[in-house]
């Protein structure tokens, strides 16, 4: 079987693949929901250990699925030293992901593959949108004060506004981590709801910064709250806490997606994100999503992988699947 008959859902990026998703509303909080929420965590254990025993991919179904996984990167670059050259740069790379002698020798040069978004600070939001004019990439803003979400709450309201207004799409915004830590259910539901008005039509995805929340507990109750108050996605991480995505934490969170889902009707996105730069990783990602929510949730407009890195290997494996051989890091400058 080729590529392309395995990957025939990767449409390009100009068609909708899917009609557009009622956006999550939220809902009240609920705290008696809340209260009875609970994680096994030796079964949530035992049920990741197995996955990469149970699930492996190879040759044309591996190539497949890291297409896929290609057109659901948010292509980030978060560094105290990004420039708009390094921005633009990566837009580029964001436009043509995949080498198209790569794409052309597994059939899929006619696909125009682009990655799912390009994700940035505040300050290069506008020369972002511009360098990908006519691309239908969105770029996404990390705003909030990120990483910390220390800044008072009326500048983290403007920061959103003033990425909203230079035409970023998506607005990434960190939550308070004390809410969680305190149990302040309330606190954060508040901050939740005036980050999602703030964003007005750009979707909001809710950054839990789960490494620093202690137990999976504490992460599946934050998802349940942002979810409630009306996140696009949650998110795990913003690449720089001690521990970013793994797949213990998407377990949690994507059982509180099912939960939500089940509740409410709506169905909120997943974004794991932090500390992913190997292919091999992301199929795992791939395959919780599919087997805990469905094949649904494998489209860009419900799956977002945060990284900086994962591009270049991903392309690495592409070009060994193609060509035999394996080229240098080197080779795959950017993402
Ligand atoms: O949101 C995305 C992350 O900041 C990217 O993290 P990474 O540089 O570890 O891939």
């Amino acid at each position: 079987m080729s590529v392309q008959a395995i990957a025939s859902p990767v449409r390009p990026a100009e068609a909708q693949p899917h009609a557009e998703l009622p956006r999550n509303e939220g809902m009240p909080l609920d705290l008696g929901w809340l209260s009875a929420t609970r994680v096994n965590l030796s079964a949530a254990e035992r049920r990741v250990a197995t996955l990469p025993g149970r699930r492996s991919v190879k040759r044309d179904a591996q190539a497949a699925w890291l297409l896929k996984a290609v057109t659901c990167i948010d292509l980030t670059t978060l560094s105290g030293d990004d420039t708009e050259g390094r921005v633009r740069r990566l837009c580029a790379k964001a436009k043509n992901p995949v080498r198209q002698d790569l794409l052309d020798a597994m059939g899929m040069g006619d696909r125009h593959i682009t990655t799912g978004a390009i994700c940035v600070y505040h300050r290069f939001v506008a020369a972002a949108v511009d360098a990908l004019e006519g691309s239908g990439i969105p770029v996404a803003a990390v705003s909030t004060g990120f990483p910390a979400g220390l800044a008072p709450h009326d500048v983290k309201l403007r920061e959103i506004e003033a990425s909203v207004a230079d035409g970023a799409a998506e607005i990434d915004i960190v939550i308070t981590r004390e809410h969680v830590l305190t149990g302040n259910w309330q606190a954060l539901y508040d901050e939740m709801r005036d980050f999602r008005r703030a964003c007005g039509p750009a979707h909001v995805k809710a950054i839990l910064a789960t490494g620093d929340l202690k137990t999976l507990r504490n992460v599946a109750k934050a998802s349940l709250v942002c979810m409630m108050a009306g996140a696009d996605f949650i998110k795990t991480s913003t690449g720089k806490e001690g521990i970013n995505a793994t797949p213990l934490v998407t377990l949690a969170m994507l059982r509180q997606i099912r939960a939500y889902h089940d509740a409410t009707g709506f169905m909120v996105g997943y974004k794991p994100a932090g500390g992913i730069s190997a292919a091999k990783d992301i199929l795992n990602y791939q395959f919780l999503m599919k087997e805990e929510l469905g094949r649904r949730w494998l489209e860009p407009d419900l799956f977002r992988i945060g990284a900086s890195s994962l591009l270049a290997d991903i392309e690495r494996q592409l070009e060994h699947h193609v060509t035999g051989r394996y080229s240098a890091f080197n080779r795959h400058a950017a993402g």
